[in-house]
């Protein structure tokens, strides 16, 4: 009897070693650290990238992908958990934060950017084997193949409730931020439907990097001479660059005669310095100055007029940042480290007074992605007795007839006109001064007397500014 053949053995498939995409490791790396560690992306990702220039050889697209991945995953994170919890089996809180994250940057890849399917589902899933291991890059194979059944909108029609039953939560998944968020925004802005998503767009877009020419020592011309640099589009100090410039390369920049700052922030200082004043105009503060990007372009304006500029900061080492920042000024400046709610000079020594007080930074959602996400309504609570402590302490710091700039990086209207309006029932010896002027040839003010910018409208990012007069 002949023996019979075996029938061949089916080849099990080899094992083979994942292999590591080091711009996805990067990614995923930097997320972790925000997810983990409470980081901002913005800090994390620069030595990330500086390490993998240096050691992995990553090219200038390579970085470009990374920090697209990273903010973008960061970005869209509120509708692509939306998305993920429609394809797991199980509450998102109950998916590893690691898995997560990988879940995400897939997600990304698949419905945010121009990456072909099959190459985000393969580059996550061997991410995952490296990261997570064999097991988990299966869960992660499954989840992703689902997600990439559909693109972006199509999802979105799925995971979105309609508009008409609830337009907060509708836009909060559609535009990715959380749902007080919207509704504290839509309550500043105003208006309908058309604002507030054409605003939360505007949340969810890269902001073009601009720069500001110090008065006295760079010129916007010295500027404008950088590769793809164009003018501001209200700061007459203003410089804008195109994606990929970096500013570090910029010689002015790397000598402190200019820096990096959004146009909003320059207006805003531009504003306070311009404000009408009777008679004397030698002493200006700015009393929450850290890091120092406003009072370094106030200080060169001051040295302008002759003027000397206080910078005080409450922490020591941006107090330190600030005297970085002004090094160099070529007019008289002084740097201190003062608590503003219990300063050391005396009441009425200053001629203009800036406050740009902490506050939750919901007008910057376009540089910190992962903000909206970590700050919560109860924040609010917290600021709220500082933001009118320090509105007080510069009502107090400038001489009758002098002007205090009162300012936040956020449009919430708790911590811009509730402030104002409740400081001011106890100043009865203050007056609000009509800050449109102020701010000439730009569009859009609204009804006055404060200034709201947005990033929608203005390009720049959402920042307030309130000029009070001191009557007596
Ligand atoms: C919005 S930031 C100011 C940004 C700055 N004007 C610029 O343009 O670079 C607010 C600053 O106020 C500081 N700060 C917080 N509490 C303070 C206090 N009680 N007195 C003075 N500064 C304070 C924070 O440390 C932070 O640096």
């Amino acid at each position: 009897m002949s023996e019979q053949p075996r029938r061949p053995r089916k080849p099990g498939k080899p094992y083979r070693r994942p292999q590591k995409d080091p711009v996805r490791f990067l990614a995923f790396e930097a997320l972790r650290a925000v997810d983990e560690r409470d980081a901002y992306a913005n800090l994390v990702l620069p030595p990330l990238l500086r390490k993998a220039r240096e050691k992995e050889g990553f090219e200038a697209r390579d970085a470009a992908l990374a920090t697209e991945l990273v903010y973008g995953t960061l970005r869209r994170q509120g509708t692509y958990d939306a998305i993920i919890a429609e394809c797991v089996d199980r509450p998102l809180r109950e998916v590893d934060p690691p898995v997560l994250d990988v879940l995400s940057l897939g997600a990304h890849q698949l419905l945010g950017t121009r990456i072909p399917t099959h190459a985000a589902v393969s580059a996550s899933v061997e991410l995952a084997r490296v990261v997570l291991g064999d097991g988990r890059a299966k869960f992660v194979n499954a989840v992703l193949r689902k997600i990439a059944q559909d693109d972006l909108d199509g999802w979105i029609a799925k995971v979105a409730p309609p508009y008409d039953d609830d337009p907060e939560d509708h836009l909060a998944v559609v535009h990715s931020h959380p749902r007080w968020v919207v509704s504290a925004l839509w309550d500043s802005l105003g208006g309908g439907r058309a604002g507030i998503e054409r605003l939360l767009e505007a949340d969810n877009e890269r902001p073009e990097v601009t720069l500001v020419a110090r008065p006295g020592r760079a010129t916007t011309e010295e500027l404008l001479r950088q590769e793809s640099a164009a003018p501001g589009r209200w700061s007459p100090y203003a410089v804008r660059l195109a994606e990929g410039g970096e500013p570090g390369a910029v010689g002015a920049v790397r000598e402190g005669r200019a820096g990096v700052q959004d146009e909003g922030s320059q207006l805003v200082a531009l504003a306070l310095a311009n404000a009408p004043l009777e008679g004397r105009d030698e002493k200006w503060l700015d009393g929450c100055a850290g890091p120092g990007g406003k009072a370094a372009l106030l200080a060169a304006l001051a040295a302008e007029r002759g003027a000397m500029l206080l910078a005080s900061e409450k922490q020591p080492h941006r107090a330190g940042l600030v005297a970085k920042a002004l090094a160099g000024n070529p007019g008289p400046y002084q740097v201190i480290a003062a608590d503003g709610t219990k300063p050391p000079w005396k009441p009425g020594s200053f001629d203009r007074v800036l406050m740009d007080v902490p506050c939750t930074g919901l007008g910057a959602l376009r540089r910190r992605p992962e903000a909206r996400w970590r700050r919560r309504p109860e924040d609010l609570e917290g600021f709220g007795p500082l933001q009118r402590g320090l509105l007080s302490t510069a009502l107090d710091s400038v001489r009758v007839g002098g002007v205090v700039g009162y300012a936040t990086c956020s449009p919430h209207l708790a911590e811009t006109r509730a402030v104002v309006e409740d400081v001011l029932k106890q100043w009865p010896s203050a007056e609000l001064v009509d800050a449109r002027p102020l701010f000439p040839g730009v569009p859009e003010l609204g009804e006055g007397p404060d200034v709201q910018l947005w990033p929608h409208v203005h390009g720049t990012d959402a920042m307030y500014l309130a000029v009070i007069r001191r009557t007596g």
